[in-house]
């Protein structure tokens, strides 16, 4: 588990002082994979090198796998750190040593016999599927290759947590989404508690079940991604749907202008053929997406409601029962 609490960060640079991060607290749980989304200069690597010290904070506490960080003596946070893996956007791999090599310094560090090392890394290597790749040097891999040694690197001393440093920002959409597989599985076959940091709201939706949204060195927002997607309002919900495009110019037929958002049961009920059965309506799609985030489906659907008025107040009613559309959601054109 990772818990910080009341985290600030204040840079000093020739006499100038720069706030990076601002009474940031958040609760990692064990075997969950967490995000921190946030722009560029947000304050991400600063608060992820906070939790291995990496970077002291100038406030506040950091708690990792029950123990506090900031009181261990430097030989307590070396073993501590042993807990912690880490990999970063640039994987950090020696380019004059083969990838055996690469995985095996963390050992060497630790001073494991050589054929405790031989085994291990043949496994780690085998675990990120690159076996064929042990005596090749990082300069002839693909960067999705490259962090897969970094992966394979980082958990060679068996860490319970992974921290990862915009670690597919440097890779295609492919091979991140290859990269962030690996990681899904990784976290379910070892139980490793992962903690991201990211500028990609599709890394988020693809491998995280919480996120905490990072503007200006502090946190607006965190929570279940699929909850916080599902609630319009939400940060999430804000920067993963923009407003829809399609403007009052678009309507033709005088009717009611409705937005829905999807999920849970809902993302899998015929609403639409619902409304028009109960309540003698039709519903014009003018716009929509559904997709897969982690195991549940969120969507979010704009449509124009058509028929008598009663039937269509009744239609709505229903909707804003079932807590699917809201008044403020729901325009009269
Ligand atoms: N070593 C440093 N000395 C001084 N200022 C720093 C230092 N490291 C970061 N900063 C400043 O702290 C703020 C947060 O930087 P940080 O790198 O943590 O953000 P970030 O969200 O990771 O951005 P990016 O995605 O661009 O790396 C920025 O204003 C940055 O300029």
């Amino acid at each position: 588990m990772i818990e910080l609490r009341g985290i600030s960060k204040v840079y000093r640079q020739g006499g100038r002082e720069v706030s990076a991060l601002q009474d940031v607290s958040l609760r990692v749980d064990p075997g969950e994979v967490f995000g921190v989304l946030g722009q560029s200069g947000a304050g991400k690597s600063t608060l992820i090198r906070c939790v291995n010290l990496l970077e002291r904070p100038t406030q506040g506490r950091v708690r990792v796998n029950g123990k506090e960080l900031l009181s261990l003596n430097p030989d307590e946070l070396r073993l501590a750190r042993q807990g912690i893996g880490m990999i970063f956007q640039h994987f950090n791999l020696f380019s004059s040593q083969t990838v055996a090599a690469n995985v095996a310094y963390p050992l060497e560090v630790a001073g494991l016999p050589r054929e405790q090392i031989r085994a291990r890394v043949a496994e780690l290597l085998s675990l990120v599927g690159l076996s064929d790749k042990a005596d090749t040097y990082p300069s002839r891999l693909s960067g999705g290759q490259k962090q897969r040694v970094g992966i394979a690197r980082a958990l060679a001393p068996r860490p319970r947590i992974l921290l990862s440093d915009e670690a597919t920002s440097s890779l295609d959409p492919e091979t991140t989404r290859s990269v962030l597989a690996l990681l899904r599985d990784l976290n379910r076959q070892l139980g490793l508690t992962i903690l991201l940091i990211t500028h990609q709201m599709e890394v988020v939706k693809a491998i995280c079940d919480s996120v905490a949204v990072l503007e200006q060195g502090r946190l607006v927002e965190q929570g279940k991604v699929v909850e916080l997607l599902s609630r319009p309002g939400s940060h999430l919900h804000g920067l993963c749907y923009p407003p829809f495009t399609t403007g009052e110019s678009a309507v033709l037929r005088g009717g009611q202008r409705v937005e829905l958002s999807l999920s849970g049961e809902h993302s899998t009920r015929p609403i639409l053929s619902t409304l028009a059965r109960r309540f003698d309506v039709d519903a014009h799609l003018l716009e929509g997406s559904l997709e897969r985030v982690g195991e549940a489906r969120v969507g979010r659907l704009l449509f124009e409601l058509t028929g008598a008025p009663d039937a269509v107040s009744q239609a709505l009613a229903f909707l804003r029962e079932q807590g699917l559309t809201s008044e403020e959601a729901a325009h009269a054109w």
